[in-house]
């Protein structure tokens, strides 16, 4: 079995307070795993924000244990989570997050900055990423001047520039078109299969299903499905509308 890059055990999560609080996670067990792409799916309201972002160390769990190549994350202070983010957990959203004035250049750098690089190196790296999603010829360009695919491929350069081991998207593919979508979901089952990290996406949207070496359903914050009682369901589904 492959390498497991995150596992989180009985995770729950209690968001808001008073007569506001919510069990947005009541117990989630999963893991993410070197070379596999895993869909979680689930209704709105679900919990799938507030996992990918407990997996992704943005959010504490309210009990449970949560483990990052290896490290368990209880008692890691804020700046300790911020390391184990920047050294392994890449994140791509929904609406890109760029920086509309600075070129797709320079906003891939600003991640290599952060990690303390700086200069002709950090350059390079950031030329290298945009390359990885082909999108070298872009590097000048700024955000506004691109389409909305080509804006998603300089998040996921961002993402990739500090080579982390696990990838973690929100709905990447939702304010995309058939083939933009199409080439988001390509460069992201790449990055599991040729590059062997470990890629979660959080999606509503069915045309992603193709890509998927697993899918996880989430309902009311408990994971759900599978003959074996098990929380996780393997599909290989063969009619949804992107085509790997
Ligand atoms: N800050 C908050 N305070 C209180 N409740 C919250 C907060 N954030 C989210 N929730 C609630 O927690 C539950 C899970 O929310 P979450 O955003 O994780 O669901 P989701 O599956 O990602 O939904 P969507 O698909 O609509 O984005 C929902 O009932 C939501 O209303």
């Amino acid at each position: 079995m492959s390498e497991t890059i995150i596992e989180a055990t009985a995770i729950k999560k209690t968001l808001g307070r008073g007569a506001g609080e919510v069990q947005a996670l009541r117990g989630v067990d999963l893991a993410l795993r070197r070379g596999e792409l895993t869909l979680l799916m689930g209704p709105s309201g679900s919990g799938k924000t507030t996992l990918l972002l407990v997996l992704g160390c943005m959010l504490a769990p309210s009990s449970g244990i949560l483990t990052v190549c290896g490290t368990p994350t209880s008692g890691v202070d804020k700046e300790g989570l911020a390391k184990i983010r920047r050294d392994h957990i890449g994140f791509v959203f929904q609406s890109y997050h760029l920086f509309p004035t600075l070129t797709a250049a320079q906003n891939v750098r600003l991640a290599v900055d952060i990690r303390g690089e700086h200069g002709r190196k950090a350059k390079k790296e950031a030329r290298k990423a945009l390359s990885m999603v082909g999108l070298e010829q872009k590097a000048d360009t700024l955000p506004g001047e691109l389409s909305g695919g080509e804006q998603q491929r300089v998040a996921i350069a961002r993402a990739f520039v500090a080579n982390p081991s696990v990838i973690l998207a929100d709905e990447p593919t939702a304010a995309l078109d058939g083939n933009n979508g199409r080439t988001i979901m390509r460069i992201l089952a790449d990055t599991a299969h040729q590059r062997e990290r470990a890629v979660l996406v959080v999606t509503h949207d069915p045309r992603v299903i193709p890509f998927a070496d697993r899918i996880v359903e989430i309902e009311d914050g408990l994971l759900v499905g599978t003959e074996s009682g098990g929380p996780e369901r393997l599909h290989f589904p063969k009619t949804a509308a992107f085509r790997p």
